[in-house]
């Protein structure tokens, strides 16, 4: 967490509460006019090459109506070039990567969004403390980690199977050595098995989502 605490940015303003609840039916709950306490939940997918953070992160967005921030477009170009000719990253090819993601997501708050969905790996604790201060100044955000897992040859043939993408089924093994699944301490974090269809795993992914959203309405 120190880590993290001293990567924090400039503090982001605090955001005004506002109003809507979102109720289990994913739709806007009407309200009589009372101020409801309102969260801005920020919705970070997470997992390793090819567990499908993209895939669930569209479909979350679009069925909460919330913007998307993919968080490979923030890679540097160095990044991209090191993972297209098949060199993992290091932890200093990402620190800087994190925090641009943890101030992007809070951009997006401060500008109004409701909440937001990223993509991020995230494969070690210590890149989730870094986005985890995220809601340190502001009361009313609330940061949830979405880890999707499969075992390593199920995303192996995923990636294989990929058209256009810079990360080949090379990177799947080093994403897997690095790679330290949340624990039991981590709470904030909802889990989703994606070795069902495609379907299958977003409708578990938005099932969880909303009843994370009721829990705290
Ligand atoms: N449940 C699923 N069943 C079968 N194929 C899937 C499933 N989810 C995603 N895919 C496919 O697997 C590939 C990887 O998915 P996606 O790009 O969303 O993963 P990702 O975690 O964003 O990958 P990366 O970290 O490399 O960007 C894509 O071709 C996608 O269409
Ligand atoms: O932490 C990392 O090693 C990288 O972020 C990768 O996970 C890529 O983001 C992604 O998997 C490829 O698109």
């Amino acid at each position: 967490m120190a880590a993290a605490m001293n990567s924090m940015g400039t503090n982001p303003k605090p955001i005004n509460a506002t109003v809507v609840p979102v109720t289990s039916n994913n739709t806007i709950g009407k309200f009589n006019g009372q101020m409801a306490p309102k969260y801005h939940h920020i919705w970070l997918v997470t997992g390793p090459a090819g567990c499908g953070k993209s895939t669930v992160a569209k479909h979350l967005s679009e069925a909460l109506n919330l913007p998307y921030i993919e968080g490979d477009e923030f890679h540097p170009q160095a990044n991209i070039d090191k993972m297209a000719n098949g060199i993992p990253l290091t932890d200093a090819d990402r620190w800087d990567w994190l925090t641009l993601l943890r101030e992007e997501s809070l951009k997006k708050l401060a500008g109004g969004a409701e909440g937001v969905v990223l993509t991020c790996s995230a494969l070690k604790r210590k890149y989730r403390d870094v986005i985890r201060v995220a809601p340190y100044y502001s009361h009313d955000v609330i940061l949830h980690f979405i880890y999707l897992h499969a075992p390593e040859n199920v995303l192996l043939e995923r990636v294989g199977l990929r058209q256009g993408h810079y990360m080949g089924a090379n990177m799947v093994r080093s994403q897997f050595s690095i790679l330290e699944p949340p624990t039991a301490e981590e709470t904030d974090v909802i889990s989703v098995d994606v070795s069902g269809t495609m379907e299958e795993v977003q409708r578990d992914a938005l099932d969880k989502v909303l009843q994370k959203i009721d829990e705290v309405a």
